[in-house]
């Protein structure tokens, strides 16, 4: 059987996945929005300043009864930053004045009270201020029906801090790709359970999700088939019931127990080799309706399955940007398989990429210490110390 090649595989999984991108956009509270993916333009509905106000906590004036110094200014009263009604301005009399408090109609000016004296109802300024020196106009910031933020923005804390500000509560965001992940392999068993000979702790359960979170994903369910078929379809069938995708892991390769392989075949699913490492073998299936994607069990391809195929799709569907590849220039000559295209795990150092680690797909450890895969392509097998190659940012 012919291998597919990386970019087959991507096109058919891409194809499968069709449908994420298709889910309406969804309403949320501002509060939840960190992170999401703006789905429409947001235009202003307000003015920003509101209002006219000060700059400094100090004397609201006009800047001519201040410009020539020192000045005495009678004192009309106080005006904090709050609920309050209107003021005016009387020329030649000041309004002691908080930082965001409104300006008195009339006043143009506002001088810091470090500048000042107060006495007797009375205010001795120091220094002349020109006419708009720490005044805040209204819509100085932004104007009303001003397009704030464009659809796409991805949000972090400054552009929430502005949607707040303009009065927001809820916004229109791409919606989350729902996520189901199932392990299998009756070698597996939760951290905190004593293991048995023959046990390990489940890690790609964990892992799978926290990919698929980090890429803007909703996890909505993980769970672990041992190798009994029967059990793995009903997870599955509880799996496609709230996902809009589910990810498995193992049981795909040429073992005796391939409870994914086995329990797929007959439903339609396609499992056979990709000509990469890791993450050689390779599945998919449609179950009622919902995209499966199965990964080999190995910890490392799991994750590199994920990156390679599934992680461009999500950041797509949850209108996040993709993963652009880097190119740096490698620390120490490195060979490759020929035939496969590998992605090795691989740090940046003042020296130029380094390898962390052989190709093996369970070091695990190794993965973790890589912060970039270096992608080389099928038909090399040799770089050179120094030559720029391509990297994939983890
Ligand atoms: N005769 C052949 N054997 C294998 C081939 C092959 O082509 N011919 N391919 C190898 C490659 S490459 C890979 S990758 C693995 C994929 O195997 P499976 O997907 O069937 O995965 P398992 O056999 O279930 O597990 C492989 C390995 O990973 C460990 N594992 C599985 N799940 C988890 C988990 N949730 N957390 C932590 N570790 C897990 C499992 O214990 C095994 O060590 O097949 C090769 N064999
Ligand atoms: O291709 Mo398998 O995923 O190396 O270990």
């Amino acid at each position: 059987m012919t291998a597919r090649s990386v970019e087959q595989h991507a096109q058919h999984v891409a194809g499968l996945l069709a449908p994420l991108h298709e889910r309406p956009a969804e309403e949320i509270p501002l509060g939840e929005a960190l992170g999401r993916a703006l789905a429409a333009d947001v235009h202003s509905p307000v003015d920003l300043p509101l209002f006219r106000n000060s700059q400094m906590d100090g004397y609201a004036v006009d800047a001519a009864s201040i410009a020539s110094i020192p000045a005495v200014l009678p004192v009309r009263g106080v005006i904090a930053a709050g609920p309050a009604g209107t003021t005016t301005h009387t020329p030649g009399t000041a309004y002691r004045i908080m930082t965001g408090a409104p300006i008195p109609d009339g006043a143009d000016a506002i001088v810091p009270v470090e500048d000042t004296e107060a006495a007797d109802g009375q205010v001795r300024i120091e220094r002349s201020r020109t006419a708009g020196e720490f005044v805040r106009e209204r819509g100085s910031d932004v104007r009303k029906g001003m397009l704030l933020l464009p659809a796409g923005s991805v949000l972090a804390a400054r552009h929430i801090a502005v949607l707040a500000a303009v009065g927001l509560q809820r916004i229109l965001v791409r919606p989350r790709p729902r996520i189901a992940v199932i392990t299998t392999g009756a070698e597996l068993v939760d951290a905190g359970t004593t293991l048995h000979a023959g046990e390990i702790y489940d890690s790609n359960g964990i892992a799978l999700a926290s990919s698929a979170r980090a890429n803007g994903a909703e996890v909505v369910s993980i769970t672990r088939s041992g190798d009994d078929p029967a059990e793995f379809r009903t997870l599955l069938a509880e799996a496609t019931t709230t996902a809009d995708l589910v990810l498995t892991s193992g049981g795909v390769s040429m073992g005796d127990f391939e409870v994914v392989k086995e329990t797929l075949s007959p439903l339609g699913g396609h499992f056979g080799h990709v000509a990469m490492q890791p993450g050689g073998p390779q599945g998919t299936a449609v179950v009622d309706g919902t995209p499966v994607l199965n990964f080999p069990g190995n910890p490392v391809s799991t994750l590199i399955s994920f990156e390679v195929f599934a992680r461009p799709e999500i950041r797509r569907a949850a209108g996040l940007p993709p993963t652009e590849p880097e190119e740096l220039p490698l620390a120490a000559a490195v060979t490759s398989i020929p035939g496969k295209r590998q992605f090795l795990r691989a740090r940046r150092t003042d020296a130029g990429v380094e390898l962390v680690s052989g190709p093996g797909s369970h070091l695990v450890a190794a993965m973790a210490w890589a912060d970039v895969l270096l992608d080389v392509p099928a038909d090399v097998t040799s770089l050179d110390a120094g030559q720029l190659v391509k990297v994939i940012p983890l």
